[in-house]
This record gives C-alpha cells, structure tokens and sequence, in this order.
C-alpha cells in the first residue's frame, strides 16, 4: 500500500478562512496524494489544533453525512478525492451536533475517512481529550467507541484501527484496537514540538509493543502561540522508522508491505505469550 502523509503548516491569524484552508489542503491531495492507496491529513486542520476560542465557528455539522453530503471543510478535499481516486483519512473536524452530549456540550473531535469516490467510509470520535480541564474537556465530548476497520480498495488489505493525537499516551486503547483485527494504526495529530520527542517515543512503543504498522500525520507552524511537532512518521510492525517528517510543511511518500505484519507476528511471536 502506497501511503503519502501530508503534514499540514498553517499558523492561525494567518487570514486563512476555513474555505481558503480546504482549498489549499484539496490541491495538496491532487499534487502529494496522486499515485498513492491512502492520503492521511492531520488533526483539526480546518479548525486549528489549539485556536480553542474559533471552535465553535469554525465547527461543522456531519449530521449532512446521513443525507450523502458533506460539510463545507470537506467538499473540496472530497473533489480531490474523486480526482486522484485514493482513500483520504481527512485528519479531524470540529463537529457540531444539534443536541448536546452526555456532559452537556454539543462539540467532539471527529475524524471523517473518505472512499474513492469521497463518500465517507469511516468515522471516529477521539476519546481521550487533551487539555487538562481545558481545550478539549472543556469545550467537547469524548468519544465512546473503538474503531477497527476494512478500508476499500486501493487502500484495502490491511485492517486499520483509528485514533487522535492524544490517545496515542494511552497503550491500552491499541491493545483494544489489535484484540479487533488492527494490523496498522493511523494516527492524525495536532502535536507540540515540546514534547516531540514524547511523539517519536510513543510512535515506536505502539508499532514494536502491537506488532502494528504506525501511520502518523501531525501539523506544523505555530497554532494559537504553540509550535506543532511535525515529525508525522511511518513506523514498520517492528518498530523501525519507515520515513519521518522534519519539522516544516512537508508531504511523506511511502510503500508499506501487507505481509510485514504477519512475517513480524510469526517471526517474534511475543504477543501469543499475553496472559490476560
Ligand atoms: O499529549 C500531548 O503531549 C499532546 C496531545 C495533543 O496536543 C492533542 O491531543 O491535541
């Protein structure tokens, strides 16, 4: 599976409308993303990984997917989806629901995965929150479900299990994921350079512990004062780091084998000695 990671730089007070944004990151998917099987976007690129106070504005309502349509962030990256027929995991929107969750606030993080022909294939709500009773918890729901899924052709062949940034801190979330079929995580993100060496840590803990492959997309620039990470990655099931960003604004090209997980898991067959 050909995968390309687009590692998103944007600084809010740019000037850059949620619009302006989705027409740039369309045109990286037609230029990056042609000739690959699945186009990763990051975390919140449309609202802003840390612009907490431009949520709500810039929030959008994914109800629109039940009748075949899209949200406004969306449409211009599912055109492009259409051109460059590949599956786009669309990175995560600031959803908007009508009525309020179980804590009473009606946003969440919500992760939209497109099919070649830019209809929604899959969907994943973030559950663990960042912010320390702020950001997240303050302002969204968490999410309640694991997702492990088949994506379609050309991006099918291996199960993939999503999650967000954050939940990347917590192992046993993967340890779920795998106890479902998952044999690669994807992880878009909206990750602080201050603890990039925290990423790059987990990144290769999750891959070697799971026997997984890591597809990691995180953003650049400097979101509400805070510099993102960069450093998006692709780690094999045994946990050697396939390619990895630098810190700019930058597009991942890379080839992964379906089989490397199966030969990993055989090869060192550590997860069979599991006592539960
Ligand atoms: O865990 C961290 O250090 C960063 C997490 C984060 O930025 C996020 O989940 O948005």
């Amino acid at each position: 599976m050909r995968i390309a990671i687009i590692q998103l730089g944007y600084a809010e007070g740019a000037d850059e409308s949620v619009d302006a944004r989705a027409q740039r990151v369309a045109d990286l998917v037609r230029s990056a993303g042609a000739g690959h099987d699945l186009v990763l976007l990051p975390e919140l690129w449309s609202a802003g990984g840390f612009a907490s106070s431009e949520w709500e504005e810039r929030s959008q309502d994914l109800s629109v997917l039940d009748q075949g349509e899209l949200p406004p962030a969306l449409v211009p990256v599912a055109e492009a989806t259409r051109e460059i027929g590949a599956v786009v995991h669309t990175g995560s929107v600031v959803e908007r629901t009508a009525g309020p969750g179980e804590e009473g606030r009606h946003l969440w993080n919500t992760s939209v995965v497109l099919d070649p022909q830019g209809r929604p294939c899959a969907t994943y709500r973030k559950i663990h929150r960042f912010g320390f009773g702020g950001g997240e918890p303050k302002l969204m729901e968490a999410g309640g479900e694991i997702v492990v899924t088949d994506l379609p052709a050309p991006a099918d062949g291996l199960r993939v299990g999503l999650s967000t940034c954050y939940d990347l801190r917590f192992p046993e979330l993967y340890r779920l994921q795998l106890d479902r079929g998952a044999q690669v995580f994807v992880i878009p993100s909206a990750w602080p350079m201050a603890r990039v060496e925290h990423w790059r840590l987990l990144l290769r803990a999750r891959a070697v512990e799971d026997q997984c492959f890591v597809v990691a997309c995180n953003t650049a620039g400097t979101h509400a004062g805070v510099e993102m990470g960069g450093h998006s990655a692709v780690v094999d099931p045994g946990g050697t780091v396939l390619a990895e960003a630098g810190a700019g604004e930058e597009t991942l090209s890379v080839e992964i084998e379906d089989d490397a997980v199966a030969r990993t898991r055989e090869g060192f067959p550590v997860l069979a000695d599991r006592r539960l």
